[in-house]
C-alpha cells in the first residue's frame, strides 16, 4: 500500500495495535499516524473499530498489543498535566448541568494551566450570545458547540473529533469547519472520525480507512479518488432519439426511456463530448441538458469499501 507522507514531526504515532472484547477481535495490527498541523480523517464502516482505536489513542482503552505515543506519552501511562495538552469531542458527550453557559465554561477554564478566555472560546463556537442561557436549556445543536468549545478551550496540541458536526445546521457546520481550518494552520493536529464525506472532503489532509479493525487504505482524497479509477458520466436529452435507431457514437450510451436521458460512462469526459458534439452536428440531434458528473469522493470511498468487504484480509 502506497503511503502519502508528510514530513512535519508525528504529534500521534501507532503501529501493531491488537484489542480483543469478549473474545472477539476489535482491532488486529492497526496503526496510524498525526503529524502537528495536520487533519487525519479515521473512516471505515459501522463496527470496524474506529471508536475503539481512537479509545487507546486517547488512553481510555488500553490495547493487548502494539506501541502508541501521543505528545511522547504512552496514553495508557500518561500523567494528567498530558491530558491538557488533549481536547477531545466525543460522539455522545452532550454536557448536563444547572450552571449558566458563562458559569460552566469558567469553571472548565480552571482544569487547564492556559486556557482561552470565556469570551473568545464561547465567540469561537458562536455561542457568545447565550452566556446567560442554563447549559441544561440548550438546544442539541447548543450543546454541540459547547462540546467543541470545551475541547478546544485548554490550547490543546491535538484534537480528536469523533462526528463533531452531528446535530450541528448547515450553517453552523460550515463556521465549524472554518474553525478547524484556522486551528490547523496554528499548527493543532486533529483525528477525525465521521460518516459525513463531505466533512472529509472539507477538512482531511489525509484519509485512512479501517474495515474490521485493519487499516486497509491510507492517502489524500485526490490520491484515492485518482487510484480508484472510477469513470465520470456524460448525460444529455437527445429528443430526436428514442432509444431505437441510433447513431454508431451511441452505441455504448445507456438510454433511460421514462426520463429520455442518454449517459455515456467514460474515463475521458472532454473528448467524449468533442465526439458527441460533432455527432450531434452529422446526424442533426440536439444535446440538451449535458452534464458531465466526476465521481464524488463518496462514490470512491462506496467502491473502495465493496472491494474490500469482498477481498480476503
Ligand atoms: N466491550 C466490548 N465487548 C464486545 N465487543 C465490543 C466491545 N467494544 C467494542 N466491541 C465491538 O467491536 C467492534 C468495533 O466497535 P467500535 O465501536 O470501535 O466501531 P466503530 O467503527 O466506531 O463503529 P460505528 O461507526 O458504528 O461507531 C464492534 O463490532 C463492537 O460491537
Amino acid at each position: 500500500m502506497r503511503q502519502e507522507r508528510t514530513s512535519r514531526e508525528a504529534v500521534l504515532s501507532a503501529e501493531g495495535i491488537g484489542l480483543s472484547r469478549a473474545g472477539v477481535t476489535v482491532l488486529a495490527d492497526a496503526g496510524l499516524t498525526v503529524a502537528e498541523g495536520e487533519v487525519v480523517a479515521l473512516l471505515g464502516p459501522n463496527g470496524a473499530g474506529k471508536t475503539s482505536l481512537v479509545e487507546c489513542l486517547e488512553g481510555f482503552q488500553r490495547p493487548q498489543s502494539g506501541r502508541i505515543e501521543v505528545l511522547g506519552r504512552d496514553p495508557w501511562r500518561a500523567p494528567g498535566h498530558w491530558r491538557a495538552r488533549i481536547g477531545a469531542v466525543l460522539q455522545d458527550c452532550r454536557i448536563e448541568s444547572e450552571l449558566t453557559v458563562g458559569e460552566f465554561t469558567a469553571m472548565t477554564r480552571g482544569y487547564y494551566p492556559d486556557p482561552l478566555p470565556v469570551q473568545d472560546v464561547l465567540a469561537a463556537v458562536g455561542l457568545e450570545g447565550l452566556h446567560r442561557r442554563r447549559v441544561a436549556k440548550l438546544s442539541g445543536g447548543e450543546r454541540r458547540r459547547l462540546d467543541i468549545a470545551m475541547a478546544l478551550i485548554g490550547r490543546p496540541e491535538l484534537v480528536f473529533l469523533d462526528e463533531p458536526t452531528t446535530g450541528l445546521d448547515a450553517q453552523a457546520r460550515r463556521d465549524l469547519w472554518e474553525m478547524l481550518r484556522s486551528l490547523r494552520t496554528d499548527g493543532v493536529a486533529m483525528l477525525l472520525t465521521t460518516h459525513l464525506l463531505e466533512e472529509v472532503e472539507a477538512l482531511a489532509d489525509r484519509v485512512v480507512i479501517l474495515v474490521r479493525g485493519r487499516v486497509r487504505r491510507e492517502g489524500t482524497v485526490a490520491g484515492l479518488r485518482e487510484r480508484s479509477g472510477l469513470p465520470a458520466r456524460v448525460g444529455f436529452l437527445a429528443p430526436e432519439l428514442t432509444g431505437g435507431a441510433r447513431p454508431p457514437a451511441l452505441s455504448e450510451a445507456e438510454y433511460d426511456a421514462p426520463t429520455g436521458r442518454w449517459t455515456l460512462t467514460t474515463h475521458d469526459p472532454a473528448e467524449a463530448v468533442q465526439r458527441l458534439s460533432a455527432a450531434a452536428s452529422r446526424e442533426g440531434f440536439s444535446l440538451l441538458d449535458l452534464a458531465v458528473r466526476t465521481p464524488t469522493f463518496e462514490d470512491v470511498y462506496l467502491d473502495l469499501l465493496r472491494s474490500l468487504e469482498v477481498a480476503p484480509r
